[in-house]
């Protein structure tokens, strides 16, 4: 069918949501955006499925999750009948339709006679993770898209084991999705009849206990929690999500009690008014807390994104200003904390493992290589972690330690599946206070590191292809770094080569290859000859091409110039490739 005959089927529904009807006239005299929603259906990237809200095929909106869900139900109506009987928990964020969206998921799912535990509030990403495996459901679904602008909602959708669904998985799923191609044609069943009939459960605080509790347990030492948490200044702003309830909660189950949310920021509103965009990776995501911080004399300032599963963190300097630390240094912390804590404690596993993604920081392999712990590295998703630790639970042959992306997502404990901001908000409290007891801050904690392993430093350059368009310009740049491979950046050998797309490493020097044992994805990875790599690869949950770039020096100095000249050495070669 063209884009003109699925918008045509679209214009011709008779008895079509209202709402959306009037969205459809209005984009009537916009044929770009009427091309682009129209085009090709929604996809799971990486986190789900993900898009700009709006009618249209290609978009989020009440039918497409219709059919999301209708996929999810296909697919558990060929389970057995007692892992089918397990259901589905459901969670949502404070966008515009996530709670409408979340209802019509259990509508659909109780038109198969599938049990839907439905959170009767908002709740953050980790918690749904959590839900899956308390309540035993057989999957999960998340409404939210996560950081991305106000435009923007999403559907994660979570298995057994409280992970994100891996490719396998989630291939299956797009099939059944793919089969229920009338969207007008789904079924559903209202809501008071599935509340009547015992199939649609509404859960909250009884989740919500359990999962306070588990976060407790993140903390390591009690006593110095009972010393120094009462008194650490604290500000948390959960950007307008659902880290609110949960995340002022949490930190005061832990001990703290001197903190203040910021006030604008506590109030879940789908406009983020006060943000550009809800994402801690942004520094303007924290304007208002550093001001509150300032008025308050805080240590330590923590922002989480609206479905709580990411984490920044600014602390205060001896002038009184802050400085914000990336995701890899809020990792690294962390990772030396737990692993430091446990080998005092004589409870450091030889099977232990850390995982972490092929974007994240090296400084996190160097501190696990040196309690003689082994670090994997794995894809860019949350996802691909979840599935280690569950490989790792089927076998018995390692044990999780932690997990972390450098896009501001850790995971300490595996009673959730996901990247966990609550838990980690609670645990980077107390490797504050540990360094509080010893004169210092967190960024004095990784500058501690950078002197014992090497002057660490990363940056992500994204740059946004908005558009069908974008899409193919996105991947005619990709093509372009493999048609025309980069022999150096800024004068520094490139010596080896890994293209996830082909599964092939390449030595550049003897150009010998060999097998890449991860999932086919749209990556490169080049290496250099100091040791630095460049990896470039297209968002999988935002219109954007996402360049990294990761070095290290023995000195600050010498790795901020090394990771400036290949900032500029990328930059020069794509606006070459792009003319
Ligand atoms: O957006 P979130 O917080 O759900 O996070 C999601 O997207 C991030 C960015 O993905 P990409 O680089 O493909 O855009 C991933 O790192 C993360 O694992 C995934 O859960
Ligand atoms: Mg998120």
């Amino acid at each position: 069918m063209t884009w003109q005959e699925t918008y045509q089927l679209w214009q011709d529904q008779k008895d079509m949501i209202p709402y959306i009807k009037s969205e459809l006239n209005q984009m009537e005299s916009d044929p770009d955006a009427l091309k682009e929603a129209f085009s090709e259906p929604m996809t799971f990237g990486t986190a789900g499925m993900r898009g700009l809200m709006g009618p249209g095929i290609g978009r989020m909106n009440v039918y497409t999750i219709r059919q999301a869900t209708e996929g999810v139900a296909r697919f558990m109506d060929t389970l057995s009948a007692d892992e089918k009987k397990r259901g589905v928990a459901i969670s949502f964020d404070s966008r515009y339709h996530s709670e409408e969206f979340a209802h019509e998921a259990a509508m659909v799912l109780g038109a198969h006679g599938i049990q839907s535990f439905v959170f009767d509030d908002l709740r953050p990403t980790p918690e749904l993770s959590f839900a899956v495996r308390h309540l035993n459901t057989y999957a999960g679904i998340m409404i939210t898209a996560s950081h991305n602008p106000k435009q923007y909602n999403g559907f994660k959708i979570y298995g057994p084991d409280g992970g994100q669904m891996p490719p396998v998985e989630s291939d299956k799923i797009t099939e059944y999705v793919q089969s229920a191609t009338d969207l007008f044609a789904i079924q559903t069943v209202a809501e008071p009849q599935l509340r009547e009939d015992g199939i649609m459960h509404i859960i909250g605080e009884d989740v919500d206990l359990p999962y306070l509790q588990n976060v407790e347990s993140v903390t390591i030492n009690h006593e110095l929690l009972a010393e120094v948490a009462p008194t650490m200044k604290l500000v948390y702003t959960p950007l307008h999500g659902t880290g609110k309830v949960i995340g002022e909660r949490a930190l005061r189950g832990a001990g703290f009690k001197d903190f203040t949310m910021v006030p604008e920021q506590a109030i879940a509103d789908p406009e983020f008014p006060t943000v550009p965009f809800p994402n801690p990776e942004f520094p303007e995501a924290f304007d208002l807390a550093i001001q509150m911080g300032k008025q308050e004399g805080a240590d330590l300032l923590v922002a989480t994104d609206p479905d709580a599963d990411r984490l920044g963190a600014a602390v205060r300097l001896p002038n009184g200003d802050y400085q914000l630390m990336s995701g890899n240094q809020i990792a690294s912390v962390l990772l030396n904390y737990i692993l430091t804590a446990r080998q005092e404690a004589h409870d450091l596993p030889a099977n232990g493992r850390v995982v972490k993604s092929i974007v994240s920081t090296d400084l996190a392999t160097k501190i696990a290589a040196s309690f003689g712990i082994e670090t994997v590295d794995v894809l860019t998703g949350f996802k691909f972690i979840a599935e280690q630790i569950k490989n790792y639970e089927e076998t018995g042959d390692h044990t999780f330690l932690f997990g972390f992306e450098e896009s501001y997502g850790y995971l300490i404990k595996p009673f959730v599946r996901d990247k966990d901001a609550i838990q980690s908000t609670v645990l980077l409290a107390e490797v504050a206070a540990y360094y509080a007891k010893r004169g210092m801050t967190l960024y004095d904690g990784i500058q501690e590191l950078y002197q014992k392993y090497g002057y660490y430093d990363e940056k992500t350059i994204s740059q946004d292809f908005p558009g069908l368009d974008g899409k193919v310009k996105m991947s005619a740049l990709m093509t372009s770094f493999r048609d025309h491979k980069p022999t150096a950046f800024n004068g520094v050998k490139v010596v080896s080569t890994e293209d996830f797309e082909t599964q092939v490493k390449t030595n550049d020097v003897t150009g010998e290859t060999s097998n890449i044992e991860l999932p086919q994805s749209n990556v490169l990875k080049f290496w250099l000859e100091d040791g630095s790599w460049i990896c470039i690869r297209p968002s999988g949950t935002e219109p954007k091409i996402k360049f990294y770039v990761g070095t290290h020096a023995a000195d600050a100095q010498t790795a901020a110039a090394q990771l400036e000249g290949y900032e500029q050495a990328l930059k020069d070669y794509v606006e070459q490739e792009e003319n």
